[in-house]
């Protein structure tokens, strides 16, 4: 899942801009007196439903036993305190309050969760819900009804169904079972560099890293889940790459229009609906195929087939075009946050050439470079686990409180509450993270360090790997709702960095770690700065 949806402000910026940029084109074609006032009458009322839906302050009237901070602005409420530094406001909310506390951000109350507190929350999903937390802030189901709905609702699962979406993940998709996605991993990396950074030694280009990246996440997905037969097609790795982004979108829409208007406008302008026709048109005959065993299965492994025979709660298998729809949902989860993280890492290493030297030199000692073997590079996976403890939300994990709830401290949230877990606080309160202290890094945990976890000893390495979760890395989730593909995810991270630093030397222009952007105080992404990407002379370039 991606935690990146959560700005008032950006939502009505984009919306009134597209919206507005709809309404002016429908005036400039409107050819009658009638048709532009009633465009103009339209404009004002959209316009003010718009203004009216993020300006009015929404102060919650449940009564909560969690304090609100002190000060804060009319309607800003804290979020310039928050913004300009967020370590330093959440340190005195916590001082004033204690390890709970409410702030308000842009006309919503919200109530924040610190350390062991987060830990509470993650333990107790019958009270907090994550899928109600995301929905509340975009509503990405409705996004996708509004899209889909007329050409396939999808099936209704029961609670007594293994959700085929985790079910899958979880059991296929363990350490010891990667191996059977290593070489699709390998070709899907070289065939997205090949095509799309082919860089002679020497030979310079600067380019925002997200695209090239998500493209390639994107191009490993499409071949791990969906297999070779449609895993090249590079309509669908496109879509694919784009997905989560225009789901967004279409449900920051409904957010914050009126329903006639959002569906009016998301048909038009905004629907995913092309896209998902696109994986059904391909998914389908293909899972039917699998179906009637015209294709054998056990040529490859994919998720395809793994949803496909996973028995519903009544023992019946899923219809090809009841099990196809569920692959967008491994989609929204893998490649949007695979992106992410990937960029972060891009970003650190960007303005360290001492470190890449130091992975390059690790790298160039193996006979072969492959997931197994980039895999056991201890430097690579202690910048990973770094990248993903440091590189984290100020403010995420939004979870929606079902019913009323006692915390640890005695304290009772009320339902119907957004929480939000201080995940970069928790990540860098040296009294959270005790045993990462004990690392005996010299560099503060307010800073980054690409080799904190190397000084693991190895009789409990293993408790600090880039996909050991636990209350001192909280970015995968914990308990029941832990990230199942995180293995996978760090597995195809760790190799894509290693082709990257064997292929290009990587920089900023200006030397410097660019700046991430922080939206709304809490979610941060990484730098939109694009980095200078230089042809190597002895890259590891193989054609495929
Ligand atoms: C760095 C990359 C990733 C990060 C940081 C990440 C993080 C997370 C987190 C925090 C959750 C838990 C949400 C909750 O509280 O329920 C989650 C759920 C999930 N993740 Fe990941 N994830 C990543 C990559 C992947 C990949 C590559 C896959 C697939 C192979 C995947 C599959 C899933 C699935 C299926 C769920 C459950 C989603 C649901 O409840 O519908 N994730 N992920």
């Amino acid at each position: 899942m991606d935690y990146s949806w959560q700005s008032l402000w950006n939502k009505g910026v984009g919306i009134l801009t597209s919206v507005s940029t709809m309404l002016l084109q429908k005036h400039h074609d409107a050819n009658t007196d009638r048709k532009q006032l009633t465009l103009r009458a339209v404009s004002v009322l959209v316009g003010s439903y718009i203004l009216w839906k993020i300006v009015l302050p929404r102060r919650s009237r449940r009564r909560s036993d969690i304090k609100m901070v002190s000060g804060g602005l009319p309607y800003l409420g804290h979020l310039l305190e928050l913004t300009r530094d967020p370590i330093a406001f959440i340190n005195r909310c916590k001082e004033e309050n204690g390890p709970a506390f409410r702030i308000y951000l842009n006309g919503q109350d919200v109530t924040v969760l610190t350390g062991p507190l987060i830990r509470d929350m993650l333990r107790k999903p019958r009270w907090f819900s994550f899928e109600m937390g995301i929905q509340s802030i975009v509503p990405i189901n409705r996004a996708l009804k509004v899209s889909y709905d007329h050409k396939f609702k999808g099936e209704v699962l029961s609670s007594r169904d293994k959700d085929p979406i985790i079910y899958p993940i979880k059991h296929n998709f363990k350490p010891d079972q990667l191996g059977v996605f290593s070489e699709r991993i390998q070709i899907a990396v070289n065939k997205m560099l090949n095509e799309r950074l082919n860089l002679h030694p020497g030979e310079k280009r600067a380019l925002p890293v997200w695209d090239i990246l998500a493209v390639t996440v994107s191009q490993i997905s499409c071949l791990c889940f969906c297999g070779s037969r449609v895993g090249y097609n590079q309509e669908l790795v496109e879509a694919m790459a784009n997905f989560t982004r225009n789901v967004i979108r279409t449900g920051l829409a409904l957010s914050v229009l009126p329903g006639w208007v959002a569906n009016f406008v998301i048909k038009r302008y905004l629907s995913v609906e092309s896209q998902l026709d696109l994986t059904m048109d391909l998914l389908v005959p293909e899972m039917e195929k699998m179906r009637s065993r015209e294709i054998n299965q056990d040529d490859e492994t994919t998720y395809l087939a793994m949803v496909l025979n996973l028995p519903k709660a009544n023992g019946h298998l899923r219809t090809p075009k009841e099990a196809a729809f569920h692959f967008k949902n491994v989609v929204l989860a893998s490649i949007h946050t695979t992106t992410h993280f990937t960029s972060f890492a891009l970003h650190e290493l960007a303005c360290r050439p001492a470190l890449v030297a130091d992975l390059r030199t690790r790298i160039e000692k193996l006979d072969e470079i492959t997931p197994e073997t980039v895999g056991d590079i201890r430097l690579l996976d202690s910048l990973l686990r770094e990248v993903l403890r440091y590189d984290v939300h100020v403010l995420g994990m939004n979870h929606m409180v079902k019913e009323d709830v006692a915390l640890s401290t005695g304290q009772v949230i009320p339902q119907g509450e957004l929480v939000l877990g201080a995940m970069l606080d928790t990540h860098t309160d040296p009294e959270m993270m005790t045993e990462t202290v004990r690392l005996g890094s010299s560099t503060s945990l307010n800073q980054f360090d690409a080799y904190r976890f190397m000084h693991v000893d190895n009789a409990d390495g293993d408790g600090m790997r880039s996909s050991t979760i636990g209350s001192e890395f909280l970015t995968f989730g914990l308990f029941a709702h832990a990230c199942p593909g995180r293995y996978f995810a760090v597995n195809e991270i760790k190799y894509l960095l290693a082709e990257l630093i064997m292929r290009y030397e990587i920089t900023t222009h200006s030397g410097l770690r660019a700046k991430d952007f922080l939206m709304r105080g809490m979610t941060r992404f990484p730098p939109s700065e694009p980095l200078v990407f230089e042809g190597r002379k002895s890259t590891t370039n193989r054609m495929y």
